[in-house]
């Protein structure tokens, strides 16, 4: 294991599939890091709402709903936790029917307003460092990250990868492979073209293509990077004591 000489802030953004999860929760792991899933609290909302009889479709509904549901995320890389007003989400978010609905939730201004405020607070408190993954955190909650990796792979090898997560969980018709990249090409589409905080590779983020990459190789690519990150973030501290 290694240790990291400074306190940092990462941010992980990409499409759904590239490996932003099961990378930024083992490099976190693995440099002693906290971890926040913030697709996971868009899911818990998502479910929340669904499970209280709001109209996910229609904006005004989700948006006079935003603010009453407690979404508390833990982030502990090793057992990532969310709880949706007290009740334990993190099976529930990871349905057929979240992940159908979530991308029109988090399309409502005020939904990513409440989230982005929590994402912000909990980055504020981990006084030792964290990595945040998910489709904004480079561009709009945390633009002064410490360094900003936009993770990419192919249609076909993003689809590859969730049909046999899914057949692997379920063994249900959900593996199905053109299913499969037909939703998440959907899902790409409606997070990219929304109006607030779409999905955008930062100017100032380093892109890695995962395609021909294994989870191992990603993982330390990106090791790689926040311990350069956390070096120079060292340095530029140790200058400003002097
Ligand atoms: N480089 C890779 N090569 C092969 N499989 C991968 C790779 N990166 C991730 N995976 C697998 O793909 C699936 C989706 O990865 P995940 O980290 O959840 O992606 P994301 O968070 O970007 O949606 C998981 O089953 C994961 O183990
Ligand atoms: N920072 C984020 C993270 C997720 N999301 C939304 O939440 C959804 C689920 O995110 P996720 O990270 O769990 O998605 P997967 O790619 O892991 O399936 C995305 O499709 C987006 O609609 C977002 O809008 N902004």
């Amino acid at each position: 294991m290694s240790a990291t000489p400074a306190a940092v802030i990462v941010a992980i953004d990409g499409p759904s599939g590239t490996g932003k999860s099961s990378t930024s929760r083992a490099v976190a792991a693995q440099l002693g890091l906290r971890y926040l899933d913030t697709g996971a609290q868009y899911r818990a909302i998502t479910w929340w709402m669904l499970t209280n009889g709001i109209d996910v479709n229609d904006a005004t509904e989700v948006a006079a709903a935003s603010g009453k549901p407690s979404i508390v995320s833990g982030t502990d890389p090793r057992d990532p936790a969310i709880a949706a007003d007290g009740a334990d989400a993190s099976g529930p978010i990871r349905t057929q029917e979240v992940t159908a609905a979530v991308s029109a939730v988090s399309a409502v201004p005020e939904v990513r307003a409440r989230i982005t405020g929590l994402q912000r607070a909990i980055a504020a408190g981990a006084g030792g460092g964290i990595v945040v993954e998910g489709r904004d955190i480079g561009t709009t909650v945390l633009p002064d990250a410490d360094l900003k990796v936009f993770l990419t792979a192919s249609a076909e090898a993003r689809a590859a990868r969730r049909s046999g997560e899914l057949k692997a969980a379920d063994g249900s018709a959900a593996g199905d492979l053109a299913a499969t990249q037909q939703a998440l090409a959907q899902r790409d589409k409606a997070d990219s073209s929304r109006k607030a905080s779409p999905l955008k590779k930062a100017d100032d983020a380093v892109e890695v293509d995962t395609t021909e990459l294994s989870l191992d190789q990603v993982i330390e690519c990106v090791v790689t990077l926040i311990e350069k990150a956390a070096a120079e973030k060292a340095g530029r501290m140790e200058k400003a004591a002097q």
